[in-house]
């Protein structure tokens, strides 16, 4: 198996003040591996501090580790030059959190996306680069007639966070560092971003790193996960095994505070009726619009009627079809 990415025993050590500096340890040993074969969702989990940032700006190559190193495609990422780290740039992309410092709001989306056209040559000529405009902002489920020609503060910020991920695939990335991309969007359009995510990673062969502090959403997109807390790995491995055995008593806390919808409460007054098949999976009629079910289901009184709630519950579970169909007989007897 040929790797994408690897690091190797990478700590990062930040020195504060000038006399007697003191050293802060933001991540300690972190060896993780991402094939280059199979494109893959790897989330790194962890509360406020632990060094997620940190991991994703030594990623990006905008710092050096203090010790181990990070390669990327067989090389070194600190001794890159030239074309190589030209291509390195273009290769490994990031979304970060807020979708509204990225913009400058006297550009229009057209000039964000002509920006890295231009600087990495990606286009023979100005149709060729409209046409990847589109191209780009369709994947990602917009419609170039809707948000070319806005300005920033004319879009929402779930169509701000997608035109970044627009953004970030002009440049066929390989490897995509999502920084907390979900995190300053509503819960309604997370689901949507999540699933943007998904769709790039399974249709467009993106390997995705994707930073939360949130396990819900995690459990959402990804196949693996990594638990970082201070600095260091507690846990790592299939996120369905992690989120259902986490072992170590750090994750069992970060998983007992997801709030899991109850499956025996009924919806307000109306009982919960046998479902439509039609309503799980990829069929599902309100899958372009179901939320974060867990964020919605458990803590929020009934905004959804009946059947989006089924939808929501598919949508919790629709990665694996097994699952999807036990818990809907447990949720809605037939
Ligand atoms: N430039 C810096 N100089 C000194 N210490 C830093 C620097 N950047 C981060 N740190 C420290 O390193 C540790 C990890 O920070 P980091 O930002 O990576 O955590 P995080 O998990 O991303 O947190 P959050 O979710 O709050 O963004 C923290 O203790 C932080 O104070």
């Amino acid at each position: 198996m040929t790797h994408l990415l690897e690091l190797n025993s990478v700590s990062k050590v930040y020195h504060r003040g000038l006399i007697n500096a003191k050293a802060n340890v933001a991540l300690r040993d972190i060896s993780l591996t991402l094939s280059e074969d199979e494109p893959t969702i790897l989330t790194v989990a962890g509360e406020s501090g632990s060094g997620k940032t940190t991991l994703a700006m030594l990623l990006l190559g905008f710092i050096t580790p203090t010790t181990g190193q990070i390669i990327y495609r067989g090389q070194n990422i600190t001794s890159l030059r030239g074309k190589d780290r030209l291509a390195y740039r273009r290769e490994v992309q990031a979304v970060f959190q807020d979708p509204f410092a990225v913009f400058n709001p006297f550009y229009t989306v057209d000039h964000l996306l002509s920006v890295p056209i231009k600087r990495f040559k990606l286009a023979k000529n100005k149709t060729d680069a409209r046409n990847r405009m589109e191209e780009a902002l369709t994947a990602v489920g917009l419609r170039p007639e809707d948000v070319l020609g806005r300005f920033p503060h004319q879009l929402s910020g779930g169509q701000r966070q997608r035109i970044n991920v627009a953004r970030a695939l002009l440049l066929k990335p390989r490897l995509l560092i999502a920084d907390e991309p979900v995190s300053m969007v509503d819960a309604s359009l997370r689901a949507n971003i999540l699933e943007t995510l998904r769709n790039l990673q399974r249709d467009h062969g993106v390997s995705i790193i994707y930073i939360t502090h949130d396990l819900t959403t995690a459990y959402h997109i990804a196949r693996s996960i990594v638990v970082l807390y201070r600095g260091g790995v507690m846990e790592a491995g299939d996120v369905d095994a992690v989120i259902k055995d986490p072992q170590h008593p750090y994750t069992k806390l970060l998983v007992d505070s997801i709030p899991w919808p109850n499956l025996n409460q009924r919806w307000g007054e109306t009982p919960i009726i046998a479902r439509d098949d039609s309503a799980t999976g990829s069929g599902c009629p309100f899958r372009s619009r179901c939320p974060s079910a867990m964020d919605i289901c458990a803590t929020r009184p009934p905004l959804f009627q009946t059947g989006e709630m089924q939808a929501a519950a598919c949508y919790l579970y629709d990665k694996k079809p097994e699952v999807v169909a036990e818990k809907l007989t447990q949720l809605l007897p037939v």
